[in-house]
């Protein structure tokens, strides 16, 4: 019975890679269903991505004959079977947007995740968790107790086995530890187009310098707010005669349709890394 994959990989650029590939997975009864790769220039650093059904060996076989076969190359790579839907953990404090386009889109089968539970700083969003049956760990955070809060988040995140943590308008800042624990697997929805407007109240920011677009950005959380590589962004007109209220319920639909965009790709395998920018198989 043939089971799908994805197989990710980033390598110093030379000729014959894709060929490599392709023989490689061809010499396993591998069928190529989808593939796309990028040079790119400036950092010499070779991008793939290939989707390909595989009957003849197992995944765990699979995983050692790549890990011999990426060697020479000096290939990063993953591989990750098709029919596992990425399990997901989504932070939310009192802006619930996000988190409910999130939930619904999910419901509606149209993004490949597992949402495991629901972490908050407040309870406005308990009732919406339970709805969608997911777990709700209502998680106070303070100055004083950020890291006993965190470590609880933590244990959330570990023991539902997430391979996301989605920041869906969670308005905590993560401590350098935490981000480095979650490097590469968490996304954050930031509410103005980066790198303008970085920081806390973005919407006033953009009110004050008279702004005639307002954007969102989805980006990798890292220990320098809001300056993850970033993933998507997405703008929407305004005018002189827009109040910082206005500018804030417009854009909510730029903010959900980024972030949906961006959790739907990461979890298609679809984002890979590429120093402190992404490269995007779409
Ligand atoms: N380590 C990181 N943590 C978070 C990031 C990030 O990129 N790296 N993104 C933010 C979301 N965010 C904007 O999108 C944001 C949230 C909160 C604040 C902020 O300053 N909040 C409080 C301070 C709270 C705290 O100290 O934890 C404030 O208003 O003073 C700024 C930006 C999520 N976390």
């Amino acid at each position: 019975m043939s089971e799908a994959y994805i197989l990710t990989l980033s390598c110093p650029d030379r000729p014959g890679i894709v060929h490599a590939v392709s023989g490689f997975l061809l010499e396993r009864g591998g069928n190529i269903e989808e593939a796309a790769q990028y040079n790119d220039p400036d950092t010499g650093l070779f991008f793939m991505r290939v989707r390909f059904a595989c009957g003849q060996l197992t995944q765990d076989d699979l995983r050692t004959q790549l890990q011999l076969f990426a060697q020479p190359f000096e290939m990063k790579w993953k591989l990750h079977a098709l029919a596992q839907a990425m399990k997901t953990v989504i932070f939310v404090s009192r802006e619930g947007h996000c988190l409910n386009d999130l939930l619904f889109r999910w419901k509606s089968g149209l993004l490949p995740l597992d949402i495991r539970a629901i972490v908050s700083n407040h309870r406005d969003f308990y009732q919406l968790a339970a709805s969608y049956n997911v777990p709700f760990h209502h998680i106070p955070v303070t100055a004083a107790t950020k890291a006993q809060a965190e470590a609880r988040q933590y244990e959330v995140i570990e023991s539902e086995g997430a391979d996301l943590v989605v920041l869906a308008r969670y308005m905590q800042i993560l401590s350098d530890d935490l981000c480095r624990k979650l490097s590469g697997r968490a996304i954050n929805i930031h509410h103005s187009f980066l790198p303008s407007f970085k920081g806390a109240k973005p919407y006033y920011q953009a009110h004050d310098r008279g702004v005639k677009l307002i954007g969102a950005t989805a980006h990798y959380v890292t220990a320098d707010l809001d300056e993850g590589p970033i993933i998507e962004q997405d703008v929407a007109r305004v005018d002189h005669s827009y109040t910082v209220e206005h500018l804030t319920a417009t854009g909510r639909d730029t903010e959900a349709m980024v972030l949906a965009r961006a959790v739907k790709w990461h979890s298609e395998h679809r984002v890979l890394l590429d120093g402190h920018k992404t490269v995007i198989f779409k």
